[in-house]
């Protein structure tokens, strides 16, 4: 029977759609979470669903063209609150299960997010970006847009984010809103930015994390804080030395567990680890000290953005270890760390969990998964019999009639002999004896992972008939401590050569066609994009995607430009200016003869689009090869992962176009 399959499309993005954020009821025989997928306006909605594991039922809580997230239930389980925008602005709303109506319960004049239910079930903390002076007001009475102001006065470096935007006087603080009254009570004040934690199991404390150093805009450290909900003196948990998160406290409210990494080199060069606090004797502990594995999901898709929320650490219910999802080899999976250090695989395998709930008392678990075939499901383990069961198939319709290529791994020798990962995508139809074009794509961060998840980028071009080599350098996760922060100090130099022999390996392959090779990548992807066209003509066409090309000028312009340089390039413009003019693909330009496609979105703070812009005027300027621009109004960094549907649509049909021109 012949195969009437397809390969998948640019515009096959518009029906993609993935699982997240799941959630079980405390009694175990339910679980909330959100589905995202774009509507026939193209425009994403992200609704909350029930999906009963006692008759495998589904059903939608929430619908319309609006953004939901962070579905809570309430300790007892007769309660939802989850995070909608259906008023305007992202609120607190709030649904009783056996009801169909649900109320807003808060009114943060720029939103809010993040909500953790009290044990008593009555209260509901939360974060809450505010202005300086601006107060959480209660009630919902209609929110008015603040005037542009006609000058701002900047009085720190940290003023602006790329998710978050000009920052300059708004701060993240904490807060509890009373279900039944509406009353809210700020937690928090003052220039710094705080997170919510979880509640301590007598609901007299919260714990929270915040960066209240005497100068935030130079010390980074991020501490655990115990906050009294009723008023009182703060307890810091930590003492300023690392930059930690997620605060939970064990079921007996004597420890806290928590994720972080110490600061003393690296702020982005370092993997995450679990540390323990215990509360009375004022001790905390790492307690994968020895574990030379990442804490967090680390990997790099173009399904969603990085950094979704998930759980952190889950406490078992004895208190002797926590569940956490951590990356190794290209997977990211739930382990169990015990409180003597050891470590437990608990969920493994060639995927990617993205989130998880657990269910303590039955031993079992809710994941969000996705693979190199599935762009995300969400499963069903137990752990008692170690069965897995699929509860959801979001995608199957549409990749029924999607022929998808299974990616092949592959390990190579990088420079100085190092083993590196990586993965072939032979094109969709493969046929033995052809030869084939290959396109090298490079993963940003540098502290990333790719691996086993769904690309569709990579689908997309290996359905017009391109092999797709993808691979782990060093500086990516997944591989120790000393892999990670080995690209730093040293842009340009291993992490290309790692990147160079995957391209001398896959070309061995006689369906290869070494004459007919791209290289695309983002942010620090398209940095070692633009340094590879600078090293001379091995690529018959590059694509650069939020690009570096001048660390000089992304010291000053990035929302971190002036702390990630003096980790990753180890320069500054003061002390040791030509260290940075070294690093810089810019510098190359003279060399630079690559058809090159610049892309980049107009609201980058994190690689703003001067640096792109300096790239497309020298190239054009000095006229030696073909240089186009792609400008996206509006994008920030995220664009290619979660940013507007129809300019990631846009943005994967500019990059196709272009090597099918050039390759
Ligand atoms: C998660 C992460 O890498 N955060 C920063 C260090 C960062 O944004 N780095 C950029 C230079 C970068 O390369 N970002 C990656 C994640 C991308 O693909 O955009």
């Amino acid at each position: 029977m012949t195969d009437t399959k397809r390969g998948i499309t640019a515009e096959d993005l518009y029906q993609i759609c993935y699982p997240s954020e799941p959630q079980l009821s405390p009694d175990g025989t339910k679980a909330v979470f959100v589905e995202t997928k774009m509507d026939e306006l193209r425009q994403y909605q992200s609704h909350i669903y029930l999906y009963s594991l006692e008759d495998n039922s589904k059903t939608a809580l929430t619908s319309g063209p609006f953004r939901d997230s962070f579905p809570r239930w309430s300790p007892d389980g007769s309660k939802l609150c989850f995070v909608s925008n259906r008023s305007g602005k992202a609120q607190l709303w709030h649904l009783d299960v056996n009801e169909t109506e649900f109320k807003q319960i808060t009114n943060g004049p720029n939103g809010i997010s993040s909500p953790v239910w009290s044990p008593d079930g009555r209260s509901i903390a939360f974060a809450a970006f505010l202005r300086t002076g601006q107060t959480l007001t209660e009630g919902t009475e209609e929110l008015t847009e603040e005037a542009t102001p006609k000058s701002i006065t900047v009085d720190k470096m940290k003023y602006k984010s790329d998710d978050s935007g000009f920052v300059y006087e708004k701060n993240k603080q904490v807060a509890v809103v009373n279900i039944e009254t509406g009353s809210v009570t700020q937690l928090t004040e003052g220039t710094y930015d705080h997170a919510v934690g979880s509640w301590s199991p007598d609901g007299k404390w919260l714990a929270i994390t915040a960066n209240r150093s005497v100068n935030p805009d130079i010390q980074h450290e991020i501490d655990i804080y115990l906050v009294p909900v009723e008023g009182g003196e703060w307890k810091k948990i930590t003492n300023s030395d690392g930059t930690y998160a997620m605060p939970t406290f064990s079921k007996d409210g004597k420890k806290l567990a928590f994720i972080g990494s110490v600061a003393d080199q690296h702020l982005y060069a370092t993997m995450k680890k679990i540390w323990v606090a215990e509360l009375d004797a004022g001790t905390v502990q790492c307690l994968t000290a020895d574990w030379d594995v990442h804490v967090g999901d680390a990997t790099i898709g173009d399904v969603r953005s990085p950094g979704h929320p998930n759980p952190g650490a889950v406490w078992t219910t004895d208190g002797q270890g926590m569940y956490v999802i951590a990356s190794e080899k290209g997977s990211s999976g739930i382990y169990l760390v015990h409180l003597d250090g050891s470590v437990t695989k608990v969920v493994g395998g060639e995927r990617n969990v993205y989130g998880f709930t657990f269910d303590n008392e039955k031993n079992s678990l809710v994941m969000a998964v996705s693979d190199s075939l599935t762009p995300g499901d969400l499963f069903h383990v137990d752990l008692n019999t170690e069965t897995e069961k699929r509860l959801t198939d979001v995608n199957g319709e549409l990749f029924q009639e999607i022929r998808l290529s299974t990616p092949e791994e592959i390990w190579y020798e990088g420079a100085e002999g190092w083993n590196i990962q990586g993965w072939i995508l032979k094109p969709v139809g493969f046929q033995e004896g052809n030869t084939y074009p290959a396109i090298l794509q490079i993963h940003g961060g540098p502290h990333s992972m790719y691996g086993h998840t769904f690309f569709h980028e990579f689908q997309l071009l290996a359905a017009q008939g391109y092999v797709v080599v993808y691979t782990n350098p060093r500086g990516s996760y997944g591989y120790g401590e000393r892999f990670v922060q080995a690209c730093c100090g040293d842009y340009g130099g291993n992490d290309y050569k790692d990147l160079m022999h995957a391209v001398d390996y896959v070309c061995q392959f006689d369906y290869v066609d070494e004459t007919r090779l791209g290289v695309a990548g983002g942010s620090y992807g398209g940095f070692m994009t633009n340094w590879i066209i600078g090293q001379g003509n091995r690529f018959k066409a590059a694509v650069t995607d939020r690009s570096i090309c001048n660390w000089i000028s992304f010291y000053g312009v990035s929302d971190i430009g002036y702390y990630f340089s003096a980790e990753e390039i180890q320069a500054n413009p003061f002390e040791n200016p030509e260290k940075m003019w070294h690093h810089s693909p810019l510098r190359l330009v003279a060399n630079m003869e690559t058809p090159l496609l610049i892309m980049h979105g107009e609201r980058d703070y994190r690689c703003p689009i001067e640096q792109a812009e300096q790239l497309y005027m020298t190239l054009r300027h000095r006229g030696k090869a073909p240089v186009s621009f792609i400008r996206f109004p509006g994008a920030n960094h995220e664009m290619s992962r979660s940013g507007d549907p129809e300019q990631r649509v846009l943005r994967l049909q500019y990059t196709v176009d272009w090597f099918n021109q050039y390759v």
